[in-house]
């Protein structure tokens, strides 16, 4: 939207910005800048002068030169443009085929800029008054014929006067501020914004805007406007029937009549005029650098907005959101060539240069709250209700039944354990008995009695008197038969193997069960915390929605509440700075619980045994408890985290829980008989009822994971490690969202940061802060950066010297020094500064002479004025030591000083250097100047000779300001 757009009367409003969509459906994104030039009759004091003129419209769309070029024959003579209007074409024409479009957009939520440009007098206010009327009456049309929507029409002014921003439809409230919206972009800080109640009152309140207006007389133009105004109408509609409604239309609708481009010396302007005349010129200058550097199309070029209030404020018409219409106005007179083909060059790259408009829905306030209203019942409901709180309970409980249940089962497995040794013992003894030889009484020396080492087998089979080696399976196997006590001798070692396995589970299982006691007492206390964490975020909601309520108090502005004031200025920063701390650390909190959770994940999948890890010998039954108890801890650890997560846009802990309900649900059945026999017992006695409700534990208490031991281990094993890695997944998402909202945060800082430091800057009087941060980034650009800036800012430069009366000698010896070189450029940044500086200055001190400022070291205006006067005249006697006759009266041809005419050589020095707009007059007169002062010949310029330094020197010659080599060459 409008870089400036206040919201519409809903100051809480949300505007979402959606795309054009054509008739056809396609989506418009992009649409150039719609360009019409209108060339106004030749004006009564130009038809006094006998001026002719100079251009002709020839069809709807060119505009040609007439007049056969003199000497600057390689300049274009024809112009091609959206639509050429002639001297005979009415405004209203060219409202309906120039304008009209555009500005009717803002009927339909898409903002709209027109406006006019052109040289002082060439019919921009002519121009822009006959828009406003037609499109305000149009607008009222629309609203007449279209009663199904209710539209709210409301207007603000300004004009930019001297820089300054002034509240038209309330002048008396002193200059505006500019602030900076990370959404809504530049917005003009407590201007006044009125509700028309009809077309007759909008009509009125335009008419009371257009007379605060800053208006003078000069020689060119006997109403001049001395400012930049923007009239701005904001169209709000919405659809009377459906109340439920939650969408409407916003958009600006700006009418921007510029002040005109002039030049001193036709307007004659002085004094306050004079001071007028440099501020237009400046910010126009400004405002055909953005636009060329747009029309280059440049992805990622600095554009300068920053540099003028005008560009600032009308950011978003200039390549933003918003359909924007320039009317180029002209005059014809062979006079004014040179500003006519300056406004057809600004025509020209604006041509060039591409918006995105977009539709500006607004989903009211009213709704907002309405939303944030039902999720703090919906949070209150879940704490309160008694299912919510039946919920945790049941939760709480289940935890613990999973406690006692693991307990039980740690009883069994002992048990399994004690009755597994006394069956070992009954062998050991059955053995002895029947042998008379225990050999696990008195082993040899060195040997474990629970080795089950083959030398143990071997020592047996010697005692037989076979060989050890004839081991082969035959034997093994006609042995086994023929001796029957001599088979049952291996049945101890598989014992003792046996054994030892259980013994080493049952140490893994104790461990395990004490993990997962530990994460099950996490688990219940986090659990308890959650419902902290959600009584907080009410409390936020709750704050919020007071927030909501406190905007619709009338004189506060939406999202600019931290930049309302000066005096907040400083404390909200402190808040928003530290808001952002606080942001920052839990953030790193956040990651570092993720990095936990990762880490028990990967331990968890790690301490799984995979499925052949139990051989064959592991009695089933036990196979089953371990495969029981092994995943005990893996189902809790996705639950470690919960509390951490229970703010997370989607919580983890219910992504696992699907996960591992719906594994249960499909679990493909075992084939082990025995196996599932044990487990069909068990599962008829524990029945589900996940379909009533997600209750995970069974109807008789017992805990619905204890019948998932049918669950194959490697499906268990990828089923948790899926679980495991949603939950991962969803705190990154989280983290990430985060992140972002730190990154909005920090660049929100970032603003009141440079509005405080503008602040700062403005109250010291010092330059810009904002155009020195431009600049300086500038310099660390790309040699094609460099080459672009180095042009825009020579171009800059030499309209300064034209501002500031600057010597000659000086602007010659300086054009012809700096050519573009990458090294120039802290010069050129030096010329500048130097320049803007001296700008300011000769506004401050005005016209004064130093005699009246009582300083003759003081350099004025009028100072530098009388210097340049002198300097002329200087030049003007080198001419005849420096040039032949013959040259001289080339010069004199070349620059149309009449031949018979007086003090020719004066008349001729007099007008070099005096258009800064064309770059062909400035390269010609900086070679005369060189060539009467002799720069061309001794090679004697040295770029050293500037100085670099910022500080005005205290020469008493204002023309030669710092540049004392110069004054030295002329003492030569
Ligand atoms: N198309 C036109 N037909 C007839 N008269 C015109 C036309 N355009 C401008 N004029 C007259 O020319 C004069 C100057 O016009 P206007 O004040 O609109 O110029 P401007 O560009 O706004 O000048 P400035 O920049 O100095 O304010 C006015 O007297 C105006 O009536």
């Amino acid at each position: 939207m409008m870089a400036s757009a206040r919201p519409p009367s809903t100051p809480a409003s949300k505007i979402e910005k959606v795309p054009i969509c054509t008739p056809g459906g396609s989506k418009v994104k992009e649409e150039k800048i719609f360009v019409t030039v209108r060339v106004r009759p030749l004006s009564k004091k130009e038809l006094s002068l006998k001026d002719q003129e100079a251009w002709e419209c020839v069809d709807d769309n060119k505009v040609v030169f007439k007049v056969s070029a003199q000497d600057r024959s390689n300049l274009p003579t024809s112009y091609t443009f959206d639509r050429v209007f002639g001297p005979s074409c009415l405004t209203d024409t060219v409202y309906e085929e120039g304008a009209k479009d555009v500005a009717l957009s803002a009927l339909t939520g898409i903002n709209a800029t027109i406006f006019a440009y052109g040289q002082t007098s060439s019919g921009k206010t002519y121009t822009m008054r006959g828009i406003a009327e037609n499109a305000v009456n149009d607008i009222y049309k629309h609203i007449h014929n279209t009663p199904e929507r209710d539209f709210t029409v409301k207007i603000s002014a300004m004009e930019i006067y001297n820089e300054i921003v002034r509240d038209l439809l309330k002048p008396d409230s002193g200059p505006l501020r500019l602030l900076d919206d990370p959404e809504r972009g530049t917005i003009v800080d407590k201007l006044e914004e009125e509700t028309a109640k009809d077309c007759q009152h909008l009509r009125h309140l335009i008419g009371i805007c257009e007379a605060q207006r800053q208006v003078g007389e000069t020689a060119l133009n006997d109403a001049s406007s001395r400012s930049h105004q923007i009239i701005r109408l904001t169209v709000e509609s919405v659809m009377r029937e459906n109340s439920d409604c939650v969408k409407s239309f916003v958009a600006n609708l700006n009418f921007v009549d510029l002040a005109g481009s002039e030049r001193a010396g036709q307007t004659h302007a002085s004094g306050a005029r004079l001071k007028e005349g440099c501020h237009i010129n400046r910010s126009l200058l400004n405002l055909t650098t953005v636009i060329r550097t747009l029309s280059q199309g440049k992805r990622g070029a600095h554009i300068p907005y920053r540099n003028s209030k005008l560009t600032r404020i009308l950011q978003s018409s200039l390549g933003g959101n918003a359909r924007t219409a320039i009317i180029c106005t002209m005059s014809p007179a062979l006079g004014h060539v040179e500003q006519s083909r300056n406004t057809l060059f600004f025509a020209t790259c604006a041509k060039e240069v591409t918006n995105t408009a977009q539709v500006n829905v607004v989903v009211s306030e009213k709704q907002l709250v309405k939303q944030l209203q039902k999720e703090v019942a919906r949070l209150e409901a879940e704490l309160r209700t008694p299912e919510a709180s039946a919920s945790s309970e049941a939760l709480l409980i289940e935890k613990e039944l999973q406690i006692k249940q693991m307990e039980m089962e740690m009883k069994t497995l002992k048990r399994e354990r004690d009755l597994a040794q006394s069956q070992l013992n009954e062998l050991r003894r059955k053995l002895s008995n029947c042998q008379g030889l225990n050999p696990f009484d008195s082993p040899p020396q060195g040997l474990n009695p629970f080795d089950s080492s083959p030398r143990r087998v071997v020592k047996s089979l010697t005692f037989s008197g076979l060989s050890p080696n004839a081991s082969d399976k035959s034997h093994r196997k006609a042995e086994r038969t023929r001796n029957p006590m001599r088979q049952s001798s291996t049945i101890p070692s598989m014992l003792v193997h046996e054994i030892r396995k259980l013994e080493q589970l049952q140490e893994q299982l104790g461990e395990e069960a004490n993990r997962a006691l530990e994460v099950l007492q996490k688990e219940v206390a986090c659990h308890r915390l959650g419902n902290q964490d959600a009584a907080e975020t009410i409390a936020k909601l709750q704050v919020e929605i007071r927030e909501m309520r406190a905007f619709k108090s009338p004189g506060k502005e939406v999202g600019t509440c931290s930049m309302d004031t000066n005096q907040n200025g400083g404390a909200n920063l402190k808040e928003e700075i530290t808001r952002l701390h606080t942001q920052g650390s839990s953030i790193a909190s956040l990651e570092e619980k993720l990095e936990n959770v990762q880490k028990s994940l990967d331990k968890l999948v790690m301490s799984l045994p995979s499925n052949n890890q139990f051989d064959d010998a592991t009695p089933k039954t036990l196979k089953s408890q371990i495969k029981k108890k092994k995943m005990l801890p893996l189902t809790m650890s996705s639950n470690v985290n919960r509390p951490h997560l229970i703010r997370a846009p989607c919580s983890p802990l219910s992504a696992s829980r699907q996960v591992l309900e719906s594994e249960l649900e499909n679990r493909v059945p075992e084939t082990d008989t025995e196996f599932h026999e044990n487990i069909s017992v068990s599962e008829k006695a524990t029945p589900s009822k996940s379909e009533d409700g997600g209750d995970i534990s069974s109807r008789d208490g017992t805990p619905r994971y204890h019948r998932s031991s049918s669950v194959n281990m490697k499906k268990m094993q990828q089923m948790f490690q899926n679980a495991a890695e949603e939950n991962v997944r969803s705190i990154r998402a989280y983290v990430t969202e985060l992140k972002e909202r730190v990154a909005k945060l920090q660049y929100q800082k970032q603003l009141l940061v440079c509005q405080v430091l503008e602040l700062e800057a403005n109250e010291s009087a010092g330059f810009d802060a904002a155009e020195s941060d431009d600049n300086m980034s500038d310099l660390e650009k790309s040699p094609d950066a460099w080459k672009l800036r180095f042009e825009e800012q020579m171009r800059q430069i030499i309209i300064l010297w034209d501002i500031c009366h600057v010597s000659i000698i000086h602007r010659t010896q300086f054009y012809l020094l700096f050519r573009g070189d990458t090294a120039d450029q802290i010069y050129i940044e030096v010329e500048v500064r130097r320049l803007i500086w001296l700008e300011q200055h000769f506004a401050e001190v005005g016209n004064a002479s130093p005699a009246q400022l009582g300083d003759d070291s003081i350099i004025s205006l009028s100072s530098s004025i009388k210097a340049l006067r002198h300097e002329r005249e200087f030049l003007a006697k080198r001419m005849q030591s420096r040039l032949t006759e013959d040259e001289r009266q080339r010069l004199y041809i070349k620059w149309q000083v009449p031949l018979d005419g007086k003090q020719r050589k004066l008349q001729l020095v007099n007008k070099l250097w005096t258009d800064p707009n064309d770059i062909a007059h400035t390269e010609a007169s900086a070679d005369i100047v060189a060539r009467l002062v002799g720069f061309c010949e001794g090679g004697n310029m040295t770029k050293e000779m500037f100085e670099l330094n910022f500080a005005l020197p205290s020469c008493k010659k204002p023309w030669l300001l710092a540049w004392q080599p110069i004054s030295n060459l002329l003492r030569l």
